[in-house]
């Protein structure tokens, strides 16, 4: 279980996310929406601790979220060319931080014959998977989805989604799929929040 509590941060005086809390049960598909600039991938980076906030806490299993990376709450960016070294091979890329799984490869449909590619060579919807499984350690217990296929067509999106959501539900892993788009967030999720951006004075 995660649990988010009264979490605060405010970056150069401006309150970002105030007083939110959350939490996400095992295998659980959370849906996560609100206006661009509402905080989304600011809360996903506290989720994942890659951000401390100002005041709350992350809690995993009811203790404090481990420091030590990888930990249990993987945050999946937006834009995979940002997420990969365009200088790798796929082979590299996919080997980097753990040996490949071969049921997420599979899964998640990656072919054998793309290891000796680079970023540059795959299509979207290729490059956005081989990203997305770097995600998939042995650790991994909640992915953090953010808005990771607002950049592809249709069925590249559903591509990836029915590669992905059966596989973490046959983990146990829970997803938090942050979306702009409500039949996706209707599709995918048994639960939605909402973030509102919050006043500004600047
Ligand atoms: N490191 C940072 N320093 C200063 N301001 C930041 C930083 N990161 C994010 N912000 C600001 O915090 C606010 C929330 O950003 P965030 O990326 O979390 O929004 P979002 O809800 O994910 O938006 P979108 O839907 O457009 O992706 C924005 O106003 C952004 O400019």
């Amino acid at each position: 279980m995660l649990r988010a509590e009264a979490i605060s941060l405010a970056f150069g005086g401006r309150p970002v996310l105030q007083d939110l809390s959350l939490t996400l049960a095992p295998g659980e598909v959370l849906g996560l929406c609100g206006p661009s600039g509402a905080g989304k991938s600011t809360l996903a980076r506290v989720l994942s601790g890659a951000l401390t906030p100002d005041a709350g806490r992350v809690l995993w299993q009811g203790a404090a979220l481990p420091r030590r990376q990888p930990g249990p709450v993987q945050h999946v960016p937006q834009a995979p060319e940002l997420a990969v070294d365009p200088r790798w091979n796929v082979g590299r890329i996919l080997a980097n931080a753990a040996p490949p799984d071969p049921e997420v490869l599979a899964a998640l449909a990656i072919r054998p014959g793309w290891a000796d590619r680079h970023p540059a060579e795959l299509s979207g919807g290729e490059l956005a998977r081989v990203s997305l499984a770097r995600f998939f350690l042995p650790q991994t217990r909640v992915l953090i989805c953010d808005e990771i296929t607002a950049q592809l067509d249709a069925l590249s999106a559903q591509a990836l989604w029915r590669g992905l959501v059966p596989l973490a539900r046959s983990r146990g892993m829970a997803l938090l799929v942050i979306s702009h788009d409500a039949a996706l967030r209707r599709a995918l999720c048994s639960r939605q929040i909402s973030l509102e951006a919050l006043p500004t004075t600047v």
